[in-house]
């Protein structure tokens, strides 16, 4: 049966009004098994859902499939207003900012909407993302990645634990909730932004003028999307890297050319282009543009005692990457490198011939693609002067006439705060009630670009809730969540509405 044929077979004028002061009565922990046995009995029409959602190749970093995310709002906006939300606003976002291919490409929308509006309750402001990495089965992936499979307990699909699985379990709380009848214990606030996979370009000032509007009377904010640092032990996240995109464009020749004909007699783009590229990062990992190293923020005693109580090891890294590649044999060297440190990788080159056989072509203009994961306290705008001069420098030791230019796609800032507040306390707690353990405090090597802006625009905490495991493959292919994640991530959302509820 499908979700919505499904949805229409239950009668809500037929749940009796006692259920309703039945509620009123009990203990948080009641509520929560009838929340738990609920959410367990509508399992297949959860999945169902988040089949529909990965079912639109909503990704934001090709230009060609922009209308697939804004189908992706307008699936959101629909199964927000079948839930109840109110006052749904899709707020528009004019059009992408250089560098752009097509000038006239619009952003896509903002999702706004409200659940419940009690005074006397708190409001938490639920943030996720809807847009997704690009994905192609020929990049290696077992199965076509836009449509959702499920193989021994895993469900393998693009955005399935990167945003759209914990973006999707936000939903199932509420239907769960509704089917109950059982009233939420907080107001929400969702905010899901389709561009977060490409900088969030708009969503900043999207904030800032929201600020004391739809966004006011904040409490805290939540994000699920990010990870488990392994795969056995839940946890919550108090830290994120920032990250600054750029890209390098080099160009000579007219077209693409015949390399017998001209390979050692013109400047060959490519060749310059790696040349610079090589020379950005070493094979350790070590950034060799000067000055970046040297702003970051030095290790306290107190933050070396907190690696300790992480349950992690080189074992985990190796089996999430699939290979023997690490760097650090140590758990703290690991860590420390993965979130207190910055990282330099270089992403890609678009107009380098890439298929398979042996073309014999040298092309014209190359773009190398490359980013810097940033940690405190790095200052962005210093960090991308000492690019910019770092390249142009290493271009003019080349001495070749090809043309170049080295500019910033995207920034977003890294985020720390303190994970001991009613949020965290909340979701402690919620955690324990739904996996049977403490969660570890970690930081995120990746980055959430507007998590700053919501602490400092709304003046408020936020809190890293997130639901897949750390061998889910996110931007990887193969990305997959587990059901069990999927589905008691859902009750633990649940749970951490209810306890910060009360407190
Ligand atoms: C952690 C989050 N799920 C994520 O994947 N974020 C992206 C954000 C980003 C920044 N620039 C481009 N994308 C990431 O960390 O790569
Ligand atoms: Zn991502
Ligand atoms: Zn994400």
């Amino acid at each position: 049966m499908n979700f919505t044929r499904l949805l229409s077979t239950i009668n809500y004028k037929k749940i009796p009004p006692s259920i309703f002061r039945s509620y009123s009565t009990m203990s948080i922990e009641k509520k929560l098994q009838s929340v738990f046995s609920k959410v367990d009995e509508l399992k297949p029409v959860f999945i169902e859902r988040l089949a529909n959602a990965v079912a639109i190749p909503s990704v934001s970093g090709d230009e060609s499939l922009r209308k697939e995310v804004f189908k992706m709002s307008e699936f959101l906006v629909k199964e927000l207003e079948s839930l109840g939300a109110y006052d749904i606003q899709v707020k528009p976002l004019g059009k992408q900012p250089p560098p752009v291919t097509d000038e006239n490409l619009e952003l896509p929308p903002i999702v706004l909407a409200r659940v419940g509006k009690d005074e006397t309750k708190k409001t938490i402001m639920i943030y996720g993302h809807y847009d997704v990495q690009p994905a192609l089965k020929d990049d290696g992936w077992d199965t076509y990645p836009f449509k959702l499979v499920e193989v021994n307990d895993k469900l393998y699909g693009r955005g399935s634990t990167d945003d759209k699985g914990p973006v999707i379990a936000w939903l199932n709380v509420l239907q769960a909730h509704k089917e109950l009848s059982l009233e939420l214990p907080v107001n929400i606030i969702f905010c899901f932004e389709g561009m977060e996979e490409s900088g969030s370009l708009g969503l900043e000032e999207l904030v800032g003028r929201e600020a004391d509007k739809y966004f006011k009377g904040v409490d805290t904010c939540c994000i699920s999307d990010n990870y488990w640092l392994g795969t056995k032990k839940p946890v919550l996240t108090y830290g994120l890297r920032g990250c600054n995109y750029y890209q390098i464009i080099v160009s000579g020749p007219g077209a693409d050319l015949h390399s017998g004909i001209f390979g050692g007699v013109i400047h060959e783009p490519m060749t310059d282009l790696i040349r610079v590229m090589s020379q950005l990062v070493d094979v350790k990992g070590k950034i060799l543009i000067p000055g970046i190293d040297e702003m970051v923020a030095p290790v306290t005693e107190t933050e070396e005692k907190l690696y300790d109580d992480i349950e992690f090891d080189v074992n985990e890294l190796n089996a999430a990457s699939g290979s023997n590649t690490a760097i650090y044999q140590s758990k703290n060297d690991i860590l420390m490198h993965r979130w207190r440190y910055p990282s330099l990788s270089l992403h890609g080159i678009e107009g380098a011939f890439s298929g398979g056989g042996a073309k014999t072509v040298i092309p014209a203009k190359v773009i190398g693609k490359f980013s810097i994961r940033t940690v405190p306290d790095i200052d962005s705008k210093k960090m991308d002067q000492y690019v910019f001069d770092y390249v142009n420098a290493k271009f003019k030791e080349l001495g070749t006439p090809n043309s170049y230019k080295v500019e910033l796609i995207h920034d977003g800032a890294y985020w720390k705060s303190d994970p001991f507040n009613d949020s965290f306390t909340a979701a402690k707690k919620a955690t324990k009630v739904v996996w049977g353990v403490e969660p570890d405090l970690t930081r995120e090597g990746g980055s959430i670009p507007i998590t700053l802006t919501f602490e400092q625009q709304l003046k408020t905490n936020v809190l890293l809730l997130p639901l897949g495991k750390g061998d889910d493959g996110a931007h990887s292919i193969n990305e997959k969540i587990d059901v069990k994640n999927y589905i008691e991530g859902a009750k633990t959302m649940a749970a951490y509405l209810h306890y910060y509820g009360e407190i």
